[in-house]
């Protein structure tokens, strides 16, 4: 299995714990402020990482693109550009951002949302470069990406399979130090759409760990995915949902994220070993509880137990497990018994 090695301590996929990525994306409104208390929830909520979005408006967009209107109550502006714009934190601003996450003491990285980016981010020397979906279909760059050997999280959401597979492909020709992400791109995404059982799919077909990244409302689809093996997971945080911005409404304030956190390391510890057997944890509820062989009637040594004559009950003391029931009829008392007396190994031959 392969493991994709984040830092010298951090690795993703085979028995590691879920890497969870909170995505603060553009719910900074562009306040490096707000950008660093962000950074602070994810400490605090025990995210594995922090996550910025970061772009080069002329090499993601076209000109006529940022000068078209951008009309709605998520706008930062009057145009896309302009929008954008304000949105955006200068190269010396994600420094500091970095900066303050190594204090904080929590890994940080950006979305590359174009190749000068990717190249600012390999720059300052972020863990790993997460592509998000808005690249899926965009496979001159995953190659430029793959050649650039740095570990890579890659979002899989506005493609279906097969270019899902084609990306595979690209990366791997490369290295195999990468995950995929399931992703469904919509602000947010109906439950009827997240499709979550696509990640059972990516799990048998590709050889790296496969994740979640979720845009949808709440928690419950995300800790679905992790019961169902995600390696990595990815939401959104905001310190508060009724704030201006496309994504507020699918993410998760700090009291959330950090639920979310301790629900998905509870379902981790919780889903052990497929071979069902009897744990200790149960020992004080079998001593209480469990059923066992006793006499159903008074009958003495010598005398034939049909089955009227043993019954199954909590008893104390116990008898043989109940388990062993047929075992013991028609056998033949060694002891005198009195009803409700426990039956054990040596009573009847
Ligand atoms: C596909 C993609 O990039 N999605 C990103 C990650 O989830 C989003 O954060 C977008 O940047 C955001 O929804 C854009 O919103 P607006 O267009 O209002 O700035
Ligand atoms: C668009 C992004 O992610 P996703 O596709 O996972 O939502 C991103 O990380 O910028």
């Amino acid at each position: 299995m392969v493991e994709v090695k984040i830092t010298e301590n951090i690795k993703i996929g085979g028995n590691n714990p879920c890497f969870i990525i909170a995505e603060v994306g553009q719910n900074h409104q562009g306040d490096i402020e707000i950008a660093k208390k962000l950074i602070k929830a994810a400490k605090d909520a025990g995210a594995s990482c922090v996550k910025f979005q970061k772009t080069c408006l002329k090499e993601k967009f076209t000109k006529k693109y940022l000068e078209r209107p951008y009309d709605n109550p998520n706008s930062w502006g009057e145009t896309y550009g302009e929008h954008k714009r304000h949105l955006e934190f200068s190269e010396s601003q994600y420094r500091e951002l970095f900066k303050y996450a190594q204090e904080v003491g929590i890994l940080f990285t950006a979305s590359a949302m174009d190749m000068v980016s990717f190249d600012f981010l390999i720059n300052i020397k972020v863990p790993f470069i997460k592509i998000g979906s808005g690249d899926s279909n965009n496979l001159l760059f995953l190659k430029y990406a793959a050649s650039k050997k740095v570990p890579l999280i890659i979002s899989t959401g506005m493609v279906d399979k097969s270019a899902v597979k084609t990306i595979y492909d690209i990366i791997s020709a490369q290295h195999k130090q990468f995950c995929l992400l399931h992703c469904i791109s919509a602000y947010p995404v109906p439950f009827e759409d997240c499709n979550l059982t696509v990640l059972l799919d990516y799990k048998n077909t590709f050889d790296v760990p496969v994740g979640y990244s979720g845009q949808e409302v709440g928690t419950a689809v995300a800790l679905a995915a992790v019961a169902l093996g995600a390696k990595v997971l990815e939401k959104h945080i905001t310190l508060d949902k009724t704030m201006k911005g496309t994504d507020h409404v699918c993410s998760l304030t700090p009291v959330e994220f950090k639920q979310l956190v301790k629900d998905v390391r509870d379902i981790e510890a919780s889903l052990g070993t497929p071979i069902k057997k009897v744990v200790t944890s149960e020992i004080p509820c079998i001593d209480k509880l469990q059923k066992s062989l006793v006499m159903g009637c008074t009958k003495n040594k010598g005398e034939i137990l049909y089955p009227g004559d043993v019954k199954i009950k909590v008893a104390e003391p116990k008898g043989l497990n109940a388990l062993h029931f047929e075992e013991v009829i028609y056998k033949t008392l060694v002891y005198d018994k009195k009803e409700d007396e426990p039956l054990n190994e040596g009573d009847f031959c």
